[in-house]
């Protein structure tokens, strides 16, 4: 017999996910299933899969159900799973929004790295949706990434998931962004890592592209964004916790603009567009044959 599975398909900041609402954790997706739907030409397209689930419904999440009602299984588009992604996160509160399951102001929304508190505006005032994203890390030691033949220093930080950021003097210095840039030490990123490339675009202001873990070269990366502002602003000799006061970064990149800005307490904060896009229903029939 063939079963129908609801999917939408979002993004922010042309970072685009598909969405698969289910709130009470029936929908079986093994990695395969994952990348089969995240496939551009084979199926849906997508940098990664947002799993719609009620905390209460998922084994990771159980824990966290008296403070989030819902969870975001977040998966990268190979099928790998990821702790957290700051765009994803957004596009999840429009999708609750989207399904009347929440209103403009803030919702609780729990993931691998942990709850986060997604604040939706007013549509009058633009409708973007901010995330707080918790404090960053900055493990120490020095880093090294590549591309082809170049090689440039790296700043470890992490925002729940690795990052190395780089500052080059171009974007295109980067060439294509096929595969993961290499990196060492390989003891700094055991579990792999986002690689950002970085430029200075004016006073507080940067411009980046992205390697995702899992997903390849993107046109946005949240938590990439939120890495590249702190080490940005460590570069420029700003530490909010020193100065007391909090600093913010616009940060550009392909897909477009978010804004992150990091108080004396360590807390960033990410804002930016999330939008639904479109919405359907996924064979099952097709599903099985990709499993197959
Ligand atoms: N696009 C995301 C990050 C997704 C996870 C990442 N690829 C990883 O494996 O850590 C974002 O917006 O943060």
């Amino acid at each position: 017999m063939s079963t129908r599975i609801a999917f939408l398909k979002g993004h922010g900041t042309e970072n685009d996910f598909v969405i698969i609402p289910d709130p009470d954790n029936t929908v079986e997706l093994p990695p395969a299933a994952v990348a089969a739907l995240c496939d551009r030409r084979a199926g849906i397209g997508g940098d990664g899969l947002l799993h719609v689930v009620r905390s209460a419904a998922h084994p990771e999440a159980r824990h966290l159900a008296d403070r989030a009602e819902w969870f975001m299984d977040y998966r990268n588009g190979d099928g790998s799973v990821a702790e957290m992604c700051g765009n994803g996160v957004r596009v999840f509160a429009r999708y609750l929004q989207r399904a009347g399951h929440v209103g403009e102001g803030d919702v609780a929304v729990a993931t691998r790295g942990g709850v986060k508190t997604v604040h939706i505006a007013k549509a009058e005032s633009g409708g973007e949706i901010t995330v707080g994203m918790g404090k960053a890390r900055l493990p120490e030691g020095d880093v090294t990434v590549s591309v082809a033949d170049r090689s440039w220093p790296a700043r470890n930080v992490n925002m729940g998931n690795p990052h190395a950021v780089a500052f080059v003097t171009d974007l295109s210095e980067a060439g294509h962004l096929y595969d993961p840039p290499p990196f060492s030490p390989a003891s700094a990123y055991p579990d792999g890592v986002n690689v950002e490339f970085v430029v200075d675009r004016g006073p507080r202001h940067v411009a980046m592209r992205v390697h995702e873990r899992g997903s390849g070269e993107t046109r946005s990366c949240g938590t990439g964004a939120c890495a590249v502002a702190v080490a940005a602003a460590r570069k420029d000799g700003v530490d909010p916790a020193v100065t007391g006061a909090p600093v913010t970064y616009t940060v550009d990149l392909p897909g477009g603009r978010l804004v992150i800005t990091e108080r004396p307490d360590g807390e960033i904060e990410m804002t930016g567009p999330a939008v639904i896009v479109a919405e359907g229903e996924i064979t099952s029939e097709w599903l099985e044959t990709v499993l197959a």
